[in-house]
């Protein structure tokens, strides 16, 4: 590549979002028993329809309850996962038409994959149990600068271990991973994917597993280090006040997923004080911590607690089956996710004053 195409092209990788999901789609097919061989597998939609940037030193805190598709979601944001339908982009390269050596493949795979990283909620089971902590974080520094020899690598192990918190270095790096605790070992997890200086590090129920006095020193943890390595952010959660949190702090913003649909996305301050959708006022109530509680309710502002199946999904708004303010035009036609991209973001017909909705009868069963 000549050095004029080069730059030029660095120039449009530089103006294109960081990731970019554009209509994305994961649908499972489920295990099928021996005796339904001969039938049509079931399939799962994790994730469906979903578009949503991610820019350069950005937050994004996902959350929804379980089996919502929020991990589905946050590794197909970083090529850990094939979308079945739909694009994502990194810097403007189609992340899997990179894998397949598809078109003009400006940015490589290895190289998108490098970029964006993932801590798990188990951090014991990504490390390797068989390798003292030196050598797990040596291994990415081989990775990424080979030139580099043992004396500098383990001054910038032991630099990086004590910027993690783990203080002095030396106490640490010769232990194996089970002599350390979660927290020390979540630690040493987020410190190998920053050795891979990445763009994006997705954080997937990370501090789900931590004593509870340990996760806002972990979430202000991965913020500093947000700010310090120029990284981006998305962080998974069940809970919706770690969410807010790490996304007030993180001057960033909240997705509410719901069977495998971004329902809002918006500032973390906006989207609490003031949802847009009635699910994320069902998360609300239910997060007893953000002394909220949707106006003082004791029931969950539901009308059925029953989580529809997901191989099955409900027509039309897929919480209409469960929502106090469901109407007929809810079970026939999907809201579509309203609003440009950074904006304020809600899939509900309420949000729209003209829609039909209002003129349609409220449903009762
Ligand atoms: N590899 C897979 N094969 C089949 N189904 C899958 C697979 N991975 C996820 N699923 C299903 O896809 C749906 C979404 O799962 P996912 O793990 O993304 O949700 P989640 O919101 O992260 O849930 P949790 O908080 O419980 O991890 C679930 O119904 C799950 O059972």
């Amino acid at each position: 590549m000549s050095q004029t195409h080069d730059t030029a092209d660095r120039r449009r990788q530089d103006e294109e979002p960081l990731v970019s999901l554009e209509d994305v789609e994961v649908h499972f097919e489920k295990n099928q028993g021996l005796f339904d061989f001969f039938e049509e597998p079931e399939v799962v939609r994790a994730v469906d329809g979903i578009s949503l940037d991610i820019e350069e030193n950005d937050v994004l805190a996902l959350v929804g309850e379980s089996g919502c598709g929020k991990s589905t979601l946050g590794k197909t944001s970083i090529g850990l996962q094939r979308p079945t339908a739909g694009t994502v982009r990194y810097r403007g390269q189609d992340v899997w038409a990179a894998k397949d050596g598809r078109g003009d493949v400006d940015i490589p795979f290895d190289e998108i994959r490098s970029s964006l990283q993932i801590i798990h909620q188990d951090p014991g089971s990504s490390l390797n149990p068989n390798q003292r902590i030196v050598d797990i974080l040596a291994q990415p520094i081989k990775l990424t600068h080979p030139d580099v020899g043992p004396t500098e690598r383990r001054e910038r192990i032991y630099s990086l271990l004590e910027r993690v918190g783990m203080n002095p270095a030396a106490d640490f790096a010769d232990r194996y991973p089970h002599q350390l605790s979660g927290g020390e070992q979540q630690r040493v997890a987020l410190a190998r994917a920053l050795l891979m200086n990445p763009d994006l590090i997705l954080a997937d129920e990370a501090i789900s597993a931590l004593d509870v006095s340990l996760r806002v020193e972990m979430m202000d943890l991965m913020l500093d280090l947000q700010e310090d390595f120029d990284t981006s952010f998305v962080f998974i959660s069940h809970d919706l006040s770690n969410a807010r949190y790490f996304a007030e702090h993180g001057n960033g913003r909240i997705g509410v997923m719901y069977l495998g649909e971004l329902v809002e996305v918006g500032r973390a301050e906006q989207l609490i004080e003031d949802p847009g959708h009635p699910y994320t006022n069902v998360l609300r109530w239910a997060t007893p911590d953000l002394a909220l509680h949707a106006d003082g309710a004791s029931e969950p502002p539901m009308r059925k607690i029953d989580i529809p199946d997901p191989v099955d999904p409900p027509s039309g708004c897929r919480f209409h089956t469960r929502c106090p303010e469901a109407r007929e035009a809810c079970r026939e036609a999907c809201p579509a996710l309203e609003g440009e991209t950074g904006a304020h973001r809600t899939a509900c017909f309420r949000n729209q004053p003209d829609h039909e909705y209002w003129d349609s009868a409220p449903l009762e069963d």
